[in-house]
């Protein structure tokens, strides 16, 4: 069995740029929000069942999912996050395995964004890589590239496992506090630490 480490981190602190260090190392990254992207394509799989449980409005124009106002929605309601993630999660896990066989790196590296919100992924991975970072660093980081008010910003940490309780479950944590130099040479280390326990 393919050695696999589970990539998490809250949002903005790093997670695709470490994962694309691990890439250009040939490592093969499997990455659940890409999945969750595809699964919400004009006739992605997960498609007919948003249809079903939320009606025309959330559907774009194109038929993919409207995110921005899907977006809106859950945060206005809980009920509509669990409601739309029964739907995601199962089909974002099925296909994540089905990607894992096709692998053929020594390692893995899953990207999961909630790692430790869902525990779906507690028998897929075998170690567990946190890519942190200061709130303050964050907040800039995911205004800076999604151009979200800081407000939302805020609610979307609000919603994540805190940044104490994720660095307590970690097994490896990456320090994103500088430049991209010093992102690549911690993964570097990891790449050869990961080498050496597949
Ligand atoms: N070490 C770094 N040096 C400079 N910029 C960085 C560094 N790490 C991340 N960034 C920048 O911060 C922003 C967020 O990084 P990235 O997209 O990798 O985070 P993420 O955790 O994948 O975010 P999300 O949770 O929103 O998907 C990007 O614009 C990225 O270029």
């Amino acid at each position: 069995m393919t050695f696999v480490v589970g990539l998490t981190g809250g949002i903005g602190c790093g997670k695709s740029s470490a994962s694309q260090c691990f890439v250009d190392l040939g490592i093969d990254v499997i990455d659940t929000d890409v999945i969750a992207r595809m699964l919400t394509k004009p006739h992605g799989l997960a498609m007919s069942s948003i249809k079903n449980s939320f009606g025309e409005t959330m559907i774009a124009a194109d038929g993919s999912l409207d995110r921005g106002k899907m977006r809106n929605l859950i945060f206005l309601d809980n009920n509509y996050r669990v409601t739309l993630e029964k739907i995601l999660h199962p089909l974002i896990l099925t296909e994540t395995l089905q990607q894992v066989k096709k692998a053929r790196s020594p390692y893995i590296i899953i990207v999961i964004p909630l790692l430790f919100e869902t525990g779906d992924y507690d028998k897929v991975i075998h170690r567990s890589l946190v890519v942190d970072c200061e709130e303050q660093q964050q907040i800039l980081r995911t205004i800076k590239r999604s151009k979200l008010p800081e407000h939302q910003v805020k609610a979307i940490i609000a919603t994540q496992v805190s940044r104490e309780n994720r660095l307590k479950k970690a097994d490896d944590i990456i320090v994103n506090n500088q430049n991209m130099a010093f992102l690549k040479e911690q993964v570097a280390q990891l790449h050869k630490k990961y080498i050496s326990y597949s």
